[in-house]
């Protein structure tokens, strides 16, 4: 049961991130359109191939109900296959597993995935960094009747930060907490957001003691250790094993995947520091028949250092309680023995709302097609990619594979 590995990711686009925008501003729909007319070009398809689509709906304040329909009018397009996704971080991965699926079901022959996330023009009294002032204070829903909003937001629980945090404190009190071993994931990406010309750290590499040095968010979290908010957008075409013959790039097959969604806040989950990634991954690895061990690289959802030690644990390229030993052990860069987030990472690439995740799908896609540049793995045949939605609730993974 699953997938067959008869539907690829043929191409991708996504904006460079930025802190402050300097871009022309553009509605999301019209973020849609280009989106989709970069995505197929880098593929070397036309829009009138395009049958499928899967958007990321949460980005339309303005008008959250038929976001398909309304977005394929834009486009001009009839579809056979539409879908809204609203995983948080877990949000491009889910994408690309639905976009598979419905290829293999024969539902459609190529879909756009498209997370518009650039913000929209502003309005006087809009604050124009409203994306991270939402990801700070209003990461936690405070909807009337919600559990949080009686028993964690008047205790200090506000957002993600500090929920990522308490995990973090659990896990040190189970398993003890190398600062160091933390800091150097951070350092390690860092120096691989230096081989991405559009990452928005570079050309400021990180030692272990800056990151250690630097201002506590949440304890044990430094700010050097969490993303900082950018404007962004992505979006990946994925089509039939038929199409992707002819396609321009190599293709990187779906071959496996797992999705697990557990309690949206950490306080109400029976164990802090299993996430539900374990489930997640082992299906999608089951799924492709192959094992961590046989990755060439892992693009892991990292919005915090913590997400990253669990998802290392939780996917299985370690033991439960052995995050940081496996962290001290190995290289973590491009050039090491154990390539991880290629890219930098959304934490040195740039965390753009739910587009976050999509940098990681598309760098498993880059180095798959050998378009990596500078930080290019002299092999990428199959790349492991996760996705973290909420506090570690929401968890996806993908097993990405060369054809
Ligand atoms: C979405 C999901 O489902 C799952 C997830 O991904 S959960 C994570 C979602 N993302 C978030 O919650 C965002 C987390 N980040 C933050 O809250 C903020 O960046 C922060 C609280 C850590 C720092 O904010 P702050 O203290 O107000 O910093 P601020 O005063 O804006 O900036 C100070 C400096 O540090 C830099 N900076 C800010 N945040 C940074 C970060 N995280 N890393 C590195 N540098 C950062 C700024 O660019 C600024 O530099 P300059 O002085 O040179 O301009």
């Amino acid at each position: 049961m699953g997938l067959t590995g008869n539907a690829a990711i043929v191409g991708a686009a996504q904006y460079k991130p930025e802190k402050y925008q300097s871009a022309p501003q553009m509605f999301h729909l019209e973020q849609v359109a280009d989106l989709a007319r970069l995505a197929l070009r880098d593929a070397g398809m036309s829009i009138k191939e395009l049958d499928g689509l899967v958007i990321h709906g949460p980005q339309f304040h303005e008008a959250s109900i038929f976001v398909p329909a309304m977005a394929a009018e834009y486009l001009g397009i009839e579809l056979n296959f539409a879908e809204v996704v609203d995983l948080g971080g877990c949000t491009s991965v889910g994408m690309i597993w639905r976009a598979a699926a419905a290829v293999e079901m024969g539902l459609c022959e190529a879909v756009l995935c498209v997370i518009p996330a650039r913000m929209a023009p502003f309005g006087p009294n809009d604050d124009p960094m409203w994306m991270a002032q939402a990801m700070r204070y209003g990461g936690h829903s405070t909807a009337f009747g919600a559990p949080e909003a009686e028993f964690d937001l008047p205790y200090g629980h506000l957002g993600q930060n500090t929920g990522y945090a308490m995990i973090a404190q659990r896990y040190a009190a189970k398993y003890g907490y190398d600062p160091e071993a933390m800091a150097k994931i951070a350092v390690d990406q860092r120096f691989n957001a230096q081989g991405h010309q559009d990452a928005i750290f570079r050309g400021s590499e990180l030692t272990v003691e800056q990151v250690l040095a630097s201002k506590m968010v949440a304890d044990p979290l430094h700010i050097l250790e969490i993303v900082m908010p950018v404007a962004g957008g992505a979006a990946v075409i994925v089509t039939s094993k038929e199409k992707a013959a002819k396609a321009k790039n190599r293709p990187a097959f779906v071959t496996g995947f797992g999705e697990r969604l557990s309690y949206k806040s950490p306080s109400y989950a029976n164990e802090m520091t299993v996430t539900p990634l374990a489930q997640a991954a082992s299906k999608a690895f089951a799924m492709a028949g192959v094992r961590p061990e046989d990755m060439d690289a892992a693009q892991l959802y990292d919005c915090y250092t913590i997400t990253v030690l669990l998802s290392l644990e939780d996917a299985g390229f370690c033991p439960k309680g052995e995050g940081m030993r496996f962290i001290r052990e190995h290289n973590l860069t491009y050039k090491g023995d154990f390539p991880l987030n290629t890219h930098g990472g959304q934490l040195s690439f740039g965390q753009s709302a739910s587009a976050g995740g999509m940098s990681q799908v598309i760098e498993a896609f880059e180095q798959i097609a050998g378009r990596g540049g500078e930080r290019q793995l002299a092999r990428a045949d199959q790349i492991f990619v996760s996705g973290t939605g909420g506090v570690m609730s929401e968890q996806g993974a993908l097993i990405l594979q060369g054809g």
